[in-house]
């Protein structure tokens, strides 16, 4: 599963039953253990009063001198046929259900896509657009819902009528049956009341206890579709797990595929015999701290192959600066660095993930006091433990220009929606503040200042070199060139270069000879 722009981007499990991305897996599970529980509640009760009801029957039937066998037995031959009749004309509840599962996540999917993105909406002026993918989406869950509704009306009919008039006569001849057929007619016919009373007495019971077990029974029929329903649930959850499973395994099934995007075969990767790529790549620790790439493919979760293959060393201390255009795969090999995306050829050596530490273009902020925000996603009783005081916190602010921020927050322990609360150039600062606090040896830099001013930009990324912290610098700044001693340069059809930078190329950020693109090399033959 992967994160992209707060939504889950979900890879399927294999054979793709699970259409729509699911946005709040907890509500499936929520509503699954629900029915689970109500179930048993529904199922226990009635059962036991059926067993009970039919050992009484049987028993004053006995008493009456009847045969124990044809009553009940028509009571079960009646029961079966009834609950037969009922299960082929029932609606499909189980796909229903499921059904609606996913158009209720998808609301609610789309209604907190509208509350994350609620300013960029307003500036837009896209509430019309919002508007109408939200009433879309309500429409769609009420249409199917009414679908619903009606299905199960017409059924509730069948299934009262068959329970109250089919059942109620049937149980009138259960009753009967003993009466009729006792073995004991010509003794209770010379009794002095002529048997009157006994008959009675076994008539009031036994039309009391049916009238208990025809209640007991229909809760129980009433049920089935409380099962079906369940299992419904159970298909969501169950395909959740299907694909944990998947992806633990690391079996990924690609959206692209399932499009009908037909992707291209290549020979340094593996593909199992459906065509789907298979893990083989080798990652190692690092014994020497540096990071190092033989022959390590840059794939997308749709299996789109953005870099065949990526060979490159960067040591501690050499600075790497990553250019190219729009979606050549810079960030891919951020992700592929930092574990997020697999490894699925070559070797990478890398140090351990406590030693990269990554800073997005969009910062995140989270939820707690201002203090927090610099020591993420580390946590306080972390900078106890390390023994951090507020002191060095506030070394970390001077290094990105923060300084004034614990003041006018009123103080490192001041809580605010700080991402409202800061400004779009502070909230990176905040976001760089934090290299400075977890001192990795390398900073993976995805255009995280691109909101800075250029100044406390250049102090930012100079500040950071002075700390030992190795840049690997995703920006389309020139102004940042000149902290950098290495430029990986992508051409953005899956050809790269990798070079030293020279003093002329820092002061210009223009590289002194560009190669043409089928120069460049490791190109997707
Ligand atoms: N989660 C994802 N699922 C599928 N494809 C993705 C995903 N993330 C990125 N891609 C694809 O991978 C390719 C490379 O994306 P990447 O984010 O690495 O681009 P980039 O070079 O960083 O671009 P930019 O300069 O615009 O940030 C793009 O074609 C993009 O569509």
């Amino acid at each position: 599963m992967y994160f992209k722009d707060q939504t889950y981007y979900r890879v399927s499990n294999m054979d793709g039953r699970i259409e729509n991305a699911d946005h709040r897996l907890t509500d499936d599970i929520t509503a699954f253990t629900t029915s689970v529980a109500h179930l048993y509640s529904h199922l226990t009760k009635p059962l036991f009063d059926c067993a009970l009801i039919a050992l009484t029957l049987a028993r004053s039937s006995k008493q009456m001198g009847a045969a124990v066998v044809p009553g009940p037995l028509l009571a079960i031959v009646v029961i079966s046929i009834t609950g037969q009749i009922l299960r082929m004309l029932s609606p499909k509840f189980g796909s229903l259900v499921a059904v609606e599962a996913d158009r209720k996540a998808y609301l609610r999917h789309i209604h907190s896509r509208v509350i994350t993105n609620a300013e960029e909406i307003a500036f837009y002026g896209g509430h019309k657009v919002e508007m109408i993918h939200l009433q879309n989406a309500y429409q769609s869950l009420a249409r199917h819902m009414n679908a619903i509704f009606s299905q199960r009306l017409w059924y509730v009919v069948l299934e009262q009528f068959l329970m109250k008039y089919v059942w109620s006569g049937t149980g009138m001849v259960v009753v009967s049956l003993p009466i009729i057929t006792s073995s004991r007619i010509a003794e209770l016919n010379d009794s002095p009341d002529g048997g009157v009373s006994e008959r009675t007495q076994y008539l009031t019971t036994a039309r009391n206890l049916l009238a208990s077990g025809a209640d007991a029974v229909e809760r129980l029929m009433t049920s089935y579709k409380e099962i079906v329903e369940l299992a419904g649930y159970t298909y969501r959850v169950g395909a959740m797990l299907d694909v944990f499973n998947d992806v633990s395994k690391c079996k990924y099934r690609r959206n692209g595929l399932a499009n009908g995007k037909v992707h291209k075969m290549l020979p340094k990767l593996h593909y199992n015999k459906d065509g789907q790529l298979v893990i083989r790549g080798v990652v190692k620790n690092s014994p020497d701290g540096s990071i190092s790439l033989y022959d390590v493919p840059i794939v997308t979760p749709n299996s789109d192959v953005v870099v065949s293959s990526l060979t490159m060393t960067m040591k501690p201390g050499e600075h790497l600066l990553i250019t190219g255009p729009n979606g050549c795969g810079k960030s891919s090999l951020f992700r592929v660095l930092s574990g997020l995306w697999p490894v699925y050829a070559g070797t990478l050596i890398k140090p351990p993930n406590c030693c990269m530490f990554y800073i997005p273009q969009r910062p995140y902020m989270t939820i707690g006091s201002l203090k927090e925000q610099v020591i993420y996603p580390d946590t306080l009783s972390d900078t106890l433990t390390k023994g951090i005081t507020e002191q060095d916190l506030e070394a970390c602010l001077a290094q990105v220009h923060l300084s004034h921020l614990v003041q006018r927050e009123g103080g490192w322990d001041a809580t605010a929606d700080w991402k409202d609360v800061l400004s779009g150039g502070e909230k990176q600062r905040m976001a760089f503040a934090r290299i400075f606090y977890h001192k990795p040896s390398f900073a993976l830099l995805d255009e995280c200042t691109s909101a800075v001013s250029i100044d406390v930009e250049s102090d930012m990324y100079q500040s950071a070199k002075d700390s030992g912290i190795t840049l690997l610098t995703i920006t389309h700044r020139p102004s940042l060139w000149k902290f950098h001693s290495h430029v990986l340069q992508f051409d953005g059809e899956g050809g790269w270069k990798i070079s030293t930078l020279g003093q002329k190329e820092k002061d210009t950020g223009i590289l002194a000879i560009e190669q043409p693109k089928d120069k460049l090399v490791n190109g997707i033959s």
